[in-house]
Order: structure tokens, then C-alpha cells, then sequence
């Protein structure tokens, strides 16, 4: 059954003048490596001083996500679990990944306020509007200007200030400034997309983590150990998959 989770998600202090802030980070996980974890630190550093940061959510992709090399969300959330139990403040919600069906990422930050605010308000007693921020890498903000693979309104509602906003992190290949000036809606935006600088950088992907397990090469030190122990177990990315949706 499904529960959002709230064990580490702050209160917030009604009377400091910083608004409460959560942030939401995205994608396949497939397998979650530590620049994961360090794009939410990053994101949080960034916020620190002039919101209240109250909490962090990761959100993997269910298994009608259309992308052929994505094993099982049952093993994708385990790993991400086992990742973030070391942290006082990420959780991982499983509206999205629960599903069978393709969830919009809209609906992933639509949902997560709304629970947030709901769980604030009925145990809490605290009526309040929670900024909630989508973290991602500028290859993610680049497939914004893949033809319809995105719609106007969701982009238009992500980039938005007034409603959600995006943190991108630089990644190699992806130019931020050509993506931004390439469309329309994120240039009208522009303020809602925060540009967090990397100071130290990370180009481990989870593609390259699998390449390597195939290769039977090391991935110690590219992800937690309890996600590589999981890996271990579970003797999973040994082969390049074959569509498991396609035996269904
Ligand atoms: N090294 C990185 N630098 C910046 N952003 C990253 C990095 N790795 C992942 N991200 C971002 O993390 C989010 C989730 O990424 P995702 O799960 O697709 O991982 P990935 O490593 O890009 O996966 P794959 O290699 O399977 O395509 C995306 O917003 C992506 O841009
Ligand atoms: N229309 C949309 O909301 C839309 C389209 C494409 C990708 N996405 C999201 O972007 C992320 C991309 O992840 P990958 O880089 O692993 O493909 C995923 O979280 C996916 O759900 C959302």
C-alpha cells in the first residue's frame, strides 16, 4: 500500500521569514550513483540561506518509463533506499514508481506538495504554501527542447517561479545557455531556473556504471555500497536487457 513518506520531513518554523522549500530529484536511477546524491547536497547548499529546506524526495521512473536499458523498479527503488538511509533528510516516494503507466513529472511535483502541505496541515496544524523545487542535470533541462516530449504547460508550470522552479546542475555536453535561449518558455522563465555551479565534478552516469558491471569491471567507490551490495546480490546488469515489458 501506498504511503508518502514523511519520517524525515521538517516542520517549519512559520516565523522565520525563509519559506519552506522541498526538493524533488528525478529520473531512472538505473542504477542511483553517488552524483545523485550530491546534485540534492548541492541543491540544498544552494537554497540554504534564503529558504528553509524541509525536506528532500527522490522519485524513480515506474516501469512504463520508455527507455529499453531500465530494469525493474522493484530493484531501482530498493537501491535508491538503501542509499538514502544514511540521510537525515532524503526520502524516496513511490507515487511514481508504484505506477505501471508513465507519470509526467508535473504530477510527480504536483503530488508531493499536495501531500506535503496535506500531512502539514492535518498533523501539524500548519496551513502553508510549500515552494517545491525539481533538481536536475542540464542534459534533463536539454530534453526540453526535444519536439513534444514535454508539454508546454507542464514546462511552462516546472520553469515557473510562481509555481514549481528548476535547479539544473551543469553536465558535460549539455550547454545550459544555448538550451535556455533555444526555448521560448524557459527564456520567458528564467528566474525560476537556478543554476547551481559545480564546483566538483562528477561524470559518473548510471550508464557507465552498467558498462562496467558487463565488463566486469569495479564500481566501488561510483555508488553506495549498500546499492552496489544490492547489484551483488541480485546478479543484475550482468547482460544488457532485453525488454522484461515486452515479456509481460
Ligand atoms: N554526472 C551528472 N551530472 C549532472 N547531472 C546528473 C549526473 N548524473 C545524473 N544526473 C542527473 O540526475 C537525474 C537523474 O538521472 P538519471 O537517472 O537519468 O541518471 P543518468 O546517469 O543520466 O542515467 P543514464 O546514464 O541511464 O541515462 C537527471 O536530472 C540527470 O540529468
Ligand atoms: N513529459 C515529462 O514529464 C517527461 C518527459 C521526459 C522525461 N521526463 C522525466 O525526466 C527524467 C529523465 O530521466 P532519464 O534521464 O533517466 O531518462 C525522468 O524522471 C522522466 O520521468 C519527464
Amino acid at each position: 500500500m501506498y504511503e508518502f513518506p514523511i519520517s524525515k520531513l521538517l516542520t517549519p518554523n512559520i516565523n522565520d521569514t525563509k519559506k519552506p522549500l522541498i526538493l524533488v530529484g528525478t529520473g531512472s536511477f538505473n542504477p542511483i550513483t553517488y552524483m545523485h546524491l550530491r546534485m540534492m547536497e548541492m541543491a540544498k547548499d544552494y537554497f540554504k540561506n534564503e529558504y528553509q529546506v524541509i525536506g528532500g524526495y527522490l522519485s524513480p521512473v515506474g516501469d512504463g518509463y520508455d527507455k529499453k536499458t531500465l530494469i525493474e523498479s522493484l530493484h531501482r527503488t530498493s537501491m535508491v533506499e538503501l542509499s538514502i538511509e544514511d540521510s537525515n533528510w532524503l526520502m524516496m516516494d513511490r507515487f511514481e514508481s508504484n505506477k505501471p503507466t508513465f507519470t509526467p513529472t508535473r504530477q510527480v511535483l504536483d503530488h508531493i506538495k499536495l501531500m506535503a502541505q496535506d500531512h502539514l496541515k492535518s498533523f501539524k496544524n500548519i496551513d502553508c504554501n510549500i515552494n517545491v523545487v525539481l533538481v536536475c542535470g542540464a542534459d534533463l533541462l536539454g530534453s526540453f527542447n526535444i519536439p513534444k516530449l514535454w508539454s508546454e504547460n507542464d514546462m511552462n508550470l516546472l520553469s515557473s517561479k510562481d509555481n514549481f522552479g528548476i535547479a539544473v546542475i551543469s553536465r558535460n555536453g549539455s550547454n545550459l545557455d544555448d538550451i535556455i535561449s533555444n526555448n521560448q518558455i524557459l527564456t520567458k522563465n528564467k528566474d525560476g531556473i537556478f543554476m547551481i555551479p559545480i564546483d566538483i565534478t562528477n561524470d559518473v552516469s548510471s550508464t557507465k556504471i552498467r558498462e562496467k558491471i558487463r565488463n566486469n569491471l569495479s564500481i566501488k567507490y561510483l555508488m553506495p555500497d549498500k546499492a552496489l551490495n544490492y547489484i551483488n546480490s541480485n546478479n543484475i546488469y550482468k547482460t544488457e536487457i532485453p525488454d522484461f515489458r515486452n515479456k509481460l
